[in-house]
């Protein structure tokens, strides 16, 4: 059943190509942008690492400083490499699996513009000084409205396509993406509910107060990871993963089990950003037992792709692409393991307000949601174009530049965090603290120097990225390559990775 579904090899019988047949022009769009993102955030990324590191690198220039570079990094990682992945990769993968074009051209049109002017104009007004104040939802409010609008877009193109599918069945990666559009959407709409200064004000007041207002933040920032960071991701895995491993989904009734469990346990968790805070204590007590929960459907999810290589193990000695993925479903796996553990109240005691938290984030969101969207992408991008990859080699330097920069990065992040958590609470034998404050920065020097060397080796490994794709879509390199596989016969199609 997952078979046929995945499987576009049985092209509809018109004798149109796919390019015609279907939209790419607004996936192409969307999937340049997203390296284009992808660059400028973890260029950011890196420069405030390094800031944290050597703090004379903000030049004393409020524009650029720490603690507003830090959002426009957020936002143009989440926001503008991953949110353009998502529309790049979720708009190709409803036509493919649906086999029939994408509904609403200009409305398609209208999505991508209207995204990644927001992701623009949320980077200038944080460097102007101007934020909403809350963490993942920092735009203002006039922003908050030109998505709410954009986002009623997707919906609408997004569940036309799939009315107007020629297929029975709906393959489960849409599942996750239709789970995605609808929790952004009500996510969005609630944690921005705020009135503003006045009609030409930036500023707003958020309509809650107190501690309903942390929980809605935290409500919003939990699920802003488990559907946009999680969830819409998995849709990428459970088409991408089998296409490029050339085999079924290892079980279709899995991943039905797990989209279900993961949706119903990830709305009920938020609270675990809040533990020990003036928060009722069952509140909290509660996310942590959903948290625990979690990890099933997590690495049901895990297994799930991991296991459609079983039979296909040797792939991973030639193809770099399912080196990227399979990599990527075991950050994911980590990251999923660790995040219930630090939802423990007795460990969150320890871990929260150091870097640990940090370090979680990042093997998220490097690990799992980066290297799942460098793999699909490089499956990608080819086949838009009708061509191949300028170079594989370049793909292997850039699966090791990131696994390298990812271990460093993480690595650093566990020490300075439990070095950190541990310094903040050792009393001495007069029950006075052990520690000033400032020696816990000056312990944190070298972990942040290490964790802005590996955040430079995975920025280096979207550079060569960019500039792989750059070549594989330039004119001269599609004509040499289809000129190539002319002379080599139809064999080259196999070859392709
Ligand atoms: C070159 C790669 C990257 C580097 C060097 C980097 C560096 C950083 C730094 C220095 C911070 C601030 C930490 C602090 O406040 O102490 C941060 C925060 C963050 N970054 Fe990155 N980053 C990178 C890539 C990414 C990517 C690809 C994503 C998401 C897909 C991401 C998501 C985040 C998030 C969600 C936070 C906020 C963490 C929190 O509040 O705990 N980063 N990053
Ligand atoms: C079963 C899955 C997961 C659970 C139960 C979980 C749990 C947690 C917990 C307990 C924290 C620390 C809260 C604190 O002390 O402030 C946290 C922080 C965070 N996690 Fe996870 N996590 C999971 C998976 C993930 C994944 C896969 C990603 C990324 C793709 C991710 C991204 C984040 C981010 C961005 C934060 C920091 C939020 C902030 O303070 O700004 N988590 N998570
Ligand atoms: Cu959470």
């Amino acid at each position: 059943m997952a078979q046929s579904s995945t499987a576009d090899a049985a092209r509809p019988s018109a004798p149109v190509a796919p390019s015609e047949q279907y939209n790419y022009a607004i996936v192409k769009k969307f999937a340049i942008m997203s390296l284009v993102w992808g660059v400028l955030g973890m260029g950011v990324g890196v420069y405030i690492a390094a800031q944290l590191a050597f703090p004379f690198l903000n030049f004393d220039i409020a524009q650029i400083s720490f603690g507003r570079f830090r959002p426009v990094h957020t936002t143009l990682v989440i926001f503008g490499f991953g949110g353009n992945a998502l529309f790049a990769t979720s708009y190709y993968v409803v036509q493919r699996t649906c086999q029939t074009r994408l509904f609403g051209t200009r409305l398609a049109e209208f999505t991508f513009w209207g995204w990644n002017a927001a992701v623009f104009l949320g980077a200038i007004t944080y460097m102007a000084g101007f934020t909403q104040g809350r963490e993942y939802a920092e735009f203002t409010w006039q922003i908050d409205i030109l998505i709410t609008v954009v986002w009623v877009a997707y919906f609408l193109v997004y569940l036309m396509t799939l009315l107007r599918r020629t297929q029975p069945h709906i393959y489960v990666a849409n599942w996750f993406f239709m789970a995605f559009i609808l929790a952004t959407a009500i996510l969005h709409i609630f944690n921005n509910l705020a009135v503003p200064v006045s009609l030409f004000s930036l500023e707003s007041y958020s309509l809650f107060s107190g501690v309903q207002d942390a929980m809605t933040q935290w409500w919003y920032g939990h699920n802003a990871v488990g559907f946009f960071l999680t969830a819409a991701f998995l849709g990428m895995m459970y088409y991408f993963v089998p296409k490029q491993a050339g085999r079924p989904i290892y079980s279709y009734r899995l991943s039905i089990v797990h989209f279900w469990a993961l949706v119903f346990l990830y709305m009920w968790v938020g609270a675990h950003h809040l533990h020990w805070t003036a928060l009722p204590d069952w509140v909290t007590t509660l996310s942590a037992t959903f948290s625990i929960l979690l990890l099933l459907p997590s690495w049901g999810g895990m297994i799930n792709g991991v296991m459609t290589l079983s039979g296909a193990w040797d792939k991973l000695r030639t193809d770099p692409i399912m080196l990227f993925m399979i990599t990527s479903l075991s950050f994911y796996g980590m990251a999923t393991f660790e995040g219930p553990m630090m939802s423990l109240k007795s460990v969150n005691a320890l871990s929260h307000y150091t870097d640990w938290t940090v370090g979680h984030v990042h093997s998220g969101a490097l690990g799992w949601v980066a290297m799942i969207t460098f793999g699909s992408l490089y499956h990608l991008i080819p086949r838009l174009w009708d061509t191949k990859l300028y170079s594989i080699r370049l793909v292997y330097v850039h699966f090791f530049l990131a696994t390298i920069g990812i271990v460093l990065y993480i690595v650093a992040m566990w020490v300075a965090g439990i070095g950190q958590g541990l310094m903040l609470r050792a009393f001495d034998e007069f029950g006075n603290l052990s520690y000033t404050f400032i020696e816990t920065v000056v312990f944190l020097h070298q972990p942040y120097v290490v964790r802005a060397l590996g955040g430079g080796l995975f920025l280096a490994g979207m550079l060569l990225m960019a500039f792989n794709i750059y070549k594989t879509v330039m004119p001269v390199h599609r004509a040499l390559k289809a000129a190539e596989s002319r002379t080599a016969g139809g064999a080259t199609a196999t070859a392709r990775a």
